[in-house]
């Protein structure tokens, strides 16, 4: 029997997650293919008895992610299960997620989550969530693979599976109203991106091409599109990953991040700590860097402060 796993990942965390999940389900005597979001068909799912879906949590399912599930023809109950790796609120992503995925036809046999570490320009680095997911999360994953491998066989021969109840959400109002006040009201605090033709070393260069999210970018035509509004990026959730890759900076905020986001204050470690306080006492969360050595004065664009501050992810050990 054959599974597909689709991922999305920008960092390596829900890579590293979708990998374990892969050994997992290996051992369960399942032959499994990896595939990354941007190479995966709607059709491609015909192929196979079981799919599993992952991405980070960025509020729900990253945007790309939801439209492609959203893309998806009836899957008339195929078997699927769904896991994401996130930073400090997670507690939307499967209240959502696992109804979407049972809109389009599949049944859900369980989904799972780690944290991970969490690179946003203007958020602390090191973040509060460093060193996720870790060796323990890993086997976590490798141990959900295995369990949705024997839970999927099962279901494809027909027995009786006990299915999970849909997913209630776990967010105190007071956390999910305060994360969108700390988006600034779902607008980045630095404003859209924007793009310096006279920076950007395309058709040499074409990182920002190949790797948006969203797939937004086009210099070929006239006038070249750049961003969700053809001529800035106007992203809320804050991605900037085409900012992060670009080799030059010819990508770059409207407010430069060190007006919008001074390195040496505070940007909203207050709510940060409450959030995993809660998530430790409740044995949700274990805290692999000692608060006071998280960057709380040094967010992120202030560490990695030469071009690129990222590389992309290598797929190379996605099938081994
Ligand atoms: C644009 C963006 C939005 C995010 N939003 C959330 C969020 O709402 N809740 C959360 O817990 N983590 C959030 N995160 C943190 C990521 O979910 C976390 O770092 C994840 O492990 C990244 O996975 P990756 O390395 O596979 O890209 C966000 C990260 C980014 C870049």
């Amino acid at each position: 029997m054959k599974a597909l796993i689709v991922y999305y990942s920008q960092t390596g965390n829900t890579q590293k997650a979708a990998r374990k999940i892969r050994d997992g389900l290996k051992a369960a005597g399942w032959e499994v293919y990896v595939s990354l979001l941007k190479n995966t068909k709607a059709e491609d799912l015909e192929d196979y008895d079981l799919v599993g879906i992952g991405s980070p949590v960025w509020y729900e399912m990253t945007p790309n992610m939801r439209l492609f599930v959203e893309s998806l023809p009836d899957q008339k109950g195929k078997p699927a299960f769904c896991f994401c790796t996130h930073g400090t609120m997670p507690d939307l992503y499967f209240p959502l997620a696992v109804p979407r995925l049972m809109q389009k036809g599949f049944t859900v046999l369980g989904w799972d989550k780690w944290y991970g570490n969490c690179s946003i320009q203007i958020f602390p680095e090191p973040y509060y969530t460093a060193g996720h997911p870790d060796e323990k999360d890993l086997e976590d994953a490798f141990a959900f693979g295995k369990k949705m491998g024997e839970m999927g066989a099962a279901y494809c021969r027909g027995e009786n599976v006990e299915l999970p109840k849909s997913p209630m959400p776990n967010m105190m109002p007071m956390h999910a109203n305060a994360a969108i006040d700390h988006l600034g009201g779902f607008h980045n605090v630095h404003g859209k991106l924007v793009r310096d033709p006279e920076k950007c070393l395309y058709p040499k260069c074409h990182i920002c091409i190949d790797h948006c999210t969203m797939g937004y970018n086009d210099y070929s035509c006239d006038p070249p599109k750049y961003g969700s509004e053809g001529n800035c990026c106007d992203d809320r959730h804050g991605c900037t990953y085409c900012e992060m890759l670009c080799p030059t900076g010819a990508i770059h905020p409207e407010i430069p991040y060190e007006q919008a986001a001074p390195a040496g204050q505070d940007h909203g470690s207050e709510l940060f700590c409450m959030v995993l306080e809660k998530a430790e006492k409740e044995g949700k969360f274990r805290r692999l860097i000692p608060f006071d050595k998280v960057g709380t004065k040094t967010p992120f664009y202030s560490v990695h402060n030469t071009h690129p501050r990222l590389k992309p992810l290598s797929t190379k050990a996605d099938n081994e």
